[in-house]
């Protein structure tokens, strides 16, 4: 039996890039991760059978690099691109503007941009449907951020990204964005800040990884959803 064409996930060596590639090594299906920073997960992932690949997406020559080694490692193509690797950078750091919004259009538009565009062809196979793209903007594409402006700028970048693609590759391969809202904190995340971001949604929670791995599974599964944004956001924009 030939061996099932592997899921490409950026960033996969933490949080939901993470949960993502344990599930797929639970479902028995091949993975591939990026990852930028040596974890001592990667060790546990490379023994379940994971590939790892070292790449640093902050310039083209890291994102080409990493495309290159997909595609000489994987001759019979890939089942899908999940486009996981991210920075939330907020404005008022240590970086000036200028940098924060060079470095967030690196990483979540001329990354997952590159990477389609050199590694679509060998997405899936001459079937309908058989290949996916699927992109994690952010629901404040919807609503603007205004501690957070480039990286709100670029996801939705990012969003509009997704339309194209899914123009240019349907039917072979589907195209399509998932934008959360709260899925996870971030440990330095103090108790203030955890309670005011609950109160902005009305289901109140921080539901965790699994609510995205239940998304990314019904769209690989479906024969026909493309070019489309999933919000998971606990119905936030009717607050
Ligand atoms: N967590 C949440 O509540 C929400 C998440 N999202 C989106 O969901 C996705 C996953 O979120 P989450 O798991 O929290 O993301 P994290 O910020 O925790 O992790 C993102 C991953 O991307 C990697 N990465 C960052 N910059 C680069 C780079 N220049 N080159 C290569 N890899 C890089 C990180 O590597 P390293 O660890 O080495 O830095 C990390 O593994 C993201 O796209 C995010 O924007 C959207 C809304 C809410
Ligand atoms: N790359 C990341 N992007 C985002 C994160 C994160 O931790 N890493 N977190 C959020 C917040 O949860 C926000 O949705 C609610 O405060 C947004 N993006």
């Amino acid at each position: 039996m030939s061996q099932a064409q592997p899921i490409v996930i950026t960033g996969g060596a933490r949080r939901i890039g993470l949960a993502l590639a344990q599930h797929f090594v639970t479902c028995g299906q091949p993975v591939i991760i990026s990852y930028r920073t040596h974890y001592p997960v990667i060790g546990e992932l490379e023994q379940a059978g994971v590939c790892c690949i070292a790449a640093d997406f902050s310039t083209d020559e890291g994102v080409l690099n990493f495309a290159r080694q997909i595609r000489e490692q994987n001759p019979a193509g890939l089942r899908a691109i999940i486009h996981n690797a991210s920075q939330w950078i907020a404005e008022g750091g240590a970086s000036s503007d200028a940098d924060v919004m060079t470095a967030m259009l690196q990483i979540h538009v001329r990354a997952p941009y590159l990477l389609n565009q050199t590694l679509a062809s060998i997405v899936g196979s001459s079937e309908t449907a058989s290949g996916d793209i699927v992109h994690f903007t952010d629901y404040v594409v919807e609503r603007g951020s205004d501690k957070h402006i480039a990286y709100a700028a670029s996801k939705a970048a990012l969003d509009n990204l997704t339309r194209s693609f899914a123009r240019k590759l349907a039917p072979r391969i589907k195209v399509n964005a998932i934008a959360p809202s709260l899925i996870m904190f971030n440990p330095e995340d103090n108790a203030s800040y955890r309670q005011n971001a609950l109160d902005k949604s009305l289901m109140r929670i921080a539901p965790g990884e699994q609510e995205i791995i239940h998304l990314v599974d019904y769209l690989l599964s479906s024969q026909y959803a493309t070019g489309r944004t999933f919000a998971v956001d606990g119905g936030r924009h009717l607050r």
